[in-house]
């Protein structure tokens, strides 16, 4: 099904028009966040950070359905999600140890639900609630006559160091062509499942277990406003951002 030369998935092409998935791992536990539940469910503004990213995905018309990945033990969505944001979602408790783990049983839970391989699947973090359906429909518009597809990503404009165990600089690293990777990530339903059954190194997004395969996914540029929700002050930074809208 998936052609070794590009890796398009070729037998169901044409016989049927893709549709848009978006799948939200939304399984961490946000260690780094400092905060005492994990991350995707602390309140931002009015409602839970996993809320203005559900409701950011639903405000993309071209999307046919979102599908959120939860830990098998979440015992929060139900309590803590609004109404109106629970219904604009698809939930599967199937979350698995790394994000990887839970972006692929996502897959799978979206195949069960009636997705194709040949389906376009759009993986964005729970923690990037900051998402605009503008950069979603820049992406799609990028990337669905690719054929392999690509992600949202910044242009590094920072100079870049590398760091001794001890805190100093090793060295300087040169910047040019370096880009921090967001999400949405967007590829072929069938594609991303090959590529992240495949065993191999740690892989932190979707686009490196795509670049394993030999391939190699588009660069779309995103914008600093969809940064992922990580550290303690990141909260505040969200909030912000989220009252000025
Ligand atoms: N086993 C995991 C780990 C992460 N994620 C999700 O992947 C996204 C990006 O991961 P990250 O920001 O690292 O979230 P956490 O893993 O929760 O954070 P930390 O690494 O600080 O624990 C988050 O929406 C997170 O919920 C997931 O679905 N399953
Ligand atoms: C997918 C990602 O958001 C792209 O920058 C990032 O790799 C997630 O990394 P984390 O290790 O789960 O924080």
């Amino acid at each position: 099904m998936i052609s070794p030369d590009t890796g398009a998935v070729s037998a169901a092409v044409g016989t049927a028009e893709s549709r848009f998935y978006a799948l939200v791992p939304a399984a961490g536990v946000g260690a780094r966040s400092g905060a005492s539940q994990p991350k995707q469910y602390v309140t931002l503004v009015d409602r839970p950070m996993l809320a203005h990213t559900v409701d950011a995905l639903a405000a993309v018309p071209e999307l046919h359905a979102t599908l959120v990945v939860l830990a098998s033990d979440d015992d929060s969505f139900t309590v803590s999600m609004p109404a109106a944001s629970a219904a604009a979602c698809w939930q599967a408790y199937c979350g698995g140890a790394s994000r990887a783990e839970s972006v692929a049983a996502g897959l799978e839970a979206l195949l069960a639900r009636g997705a194709r391989e040949h389906d376009w699947v759009l993986v964005h973090d729970a923690a990037r609630c900051l998402l605009r359906a503008e950069a979603v429909q820049a992406l799609i518009a990028g990337c669905r006559g690719d054929a392999v597809g690509g992600l949202l990503a910044l242009p590094v404009a920072d100079t870049l160091k590398q760091s001794t165990p001890e805190g100093r600089i090793a060295t300087t690293v040169d910047r040019r062509g370096k880009w921090a990777a967001q999400t949405p990530q967007m590829f072929r339903l069938g594609l991303l499942r090959e590529a992240l059954a495949r065993p191999g190194a740690e892989i932190t997004d979707e686009a490196s277990a795509i670049e394993a395969l030999g391939l190699q996914p588009k660069l779309v540029e995103g914008t600093m406003e969809n940064f992922k929700v990580t550290w303690p002050a990141d909260f505040e930074l969200a909030e912000r951002l989220l009252r000025s809208r």
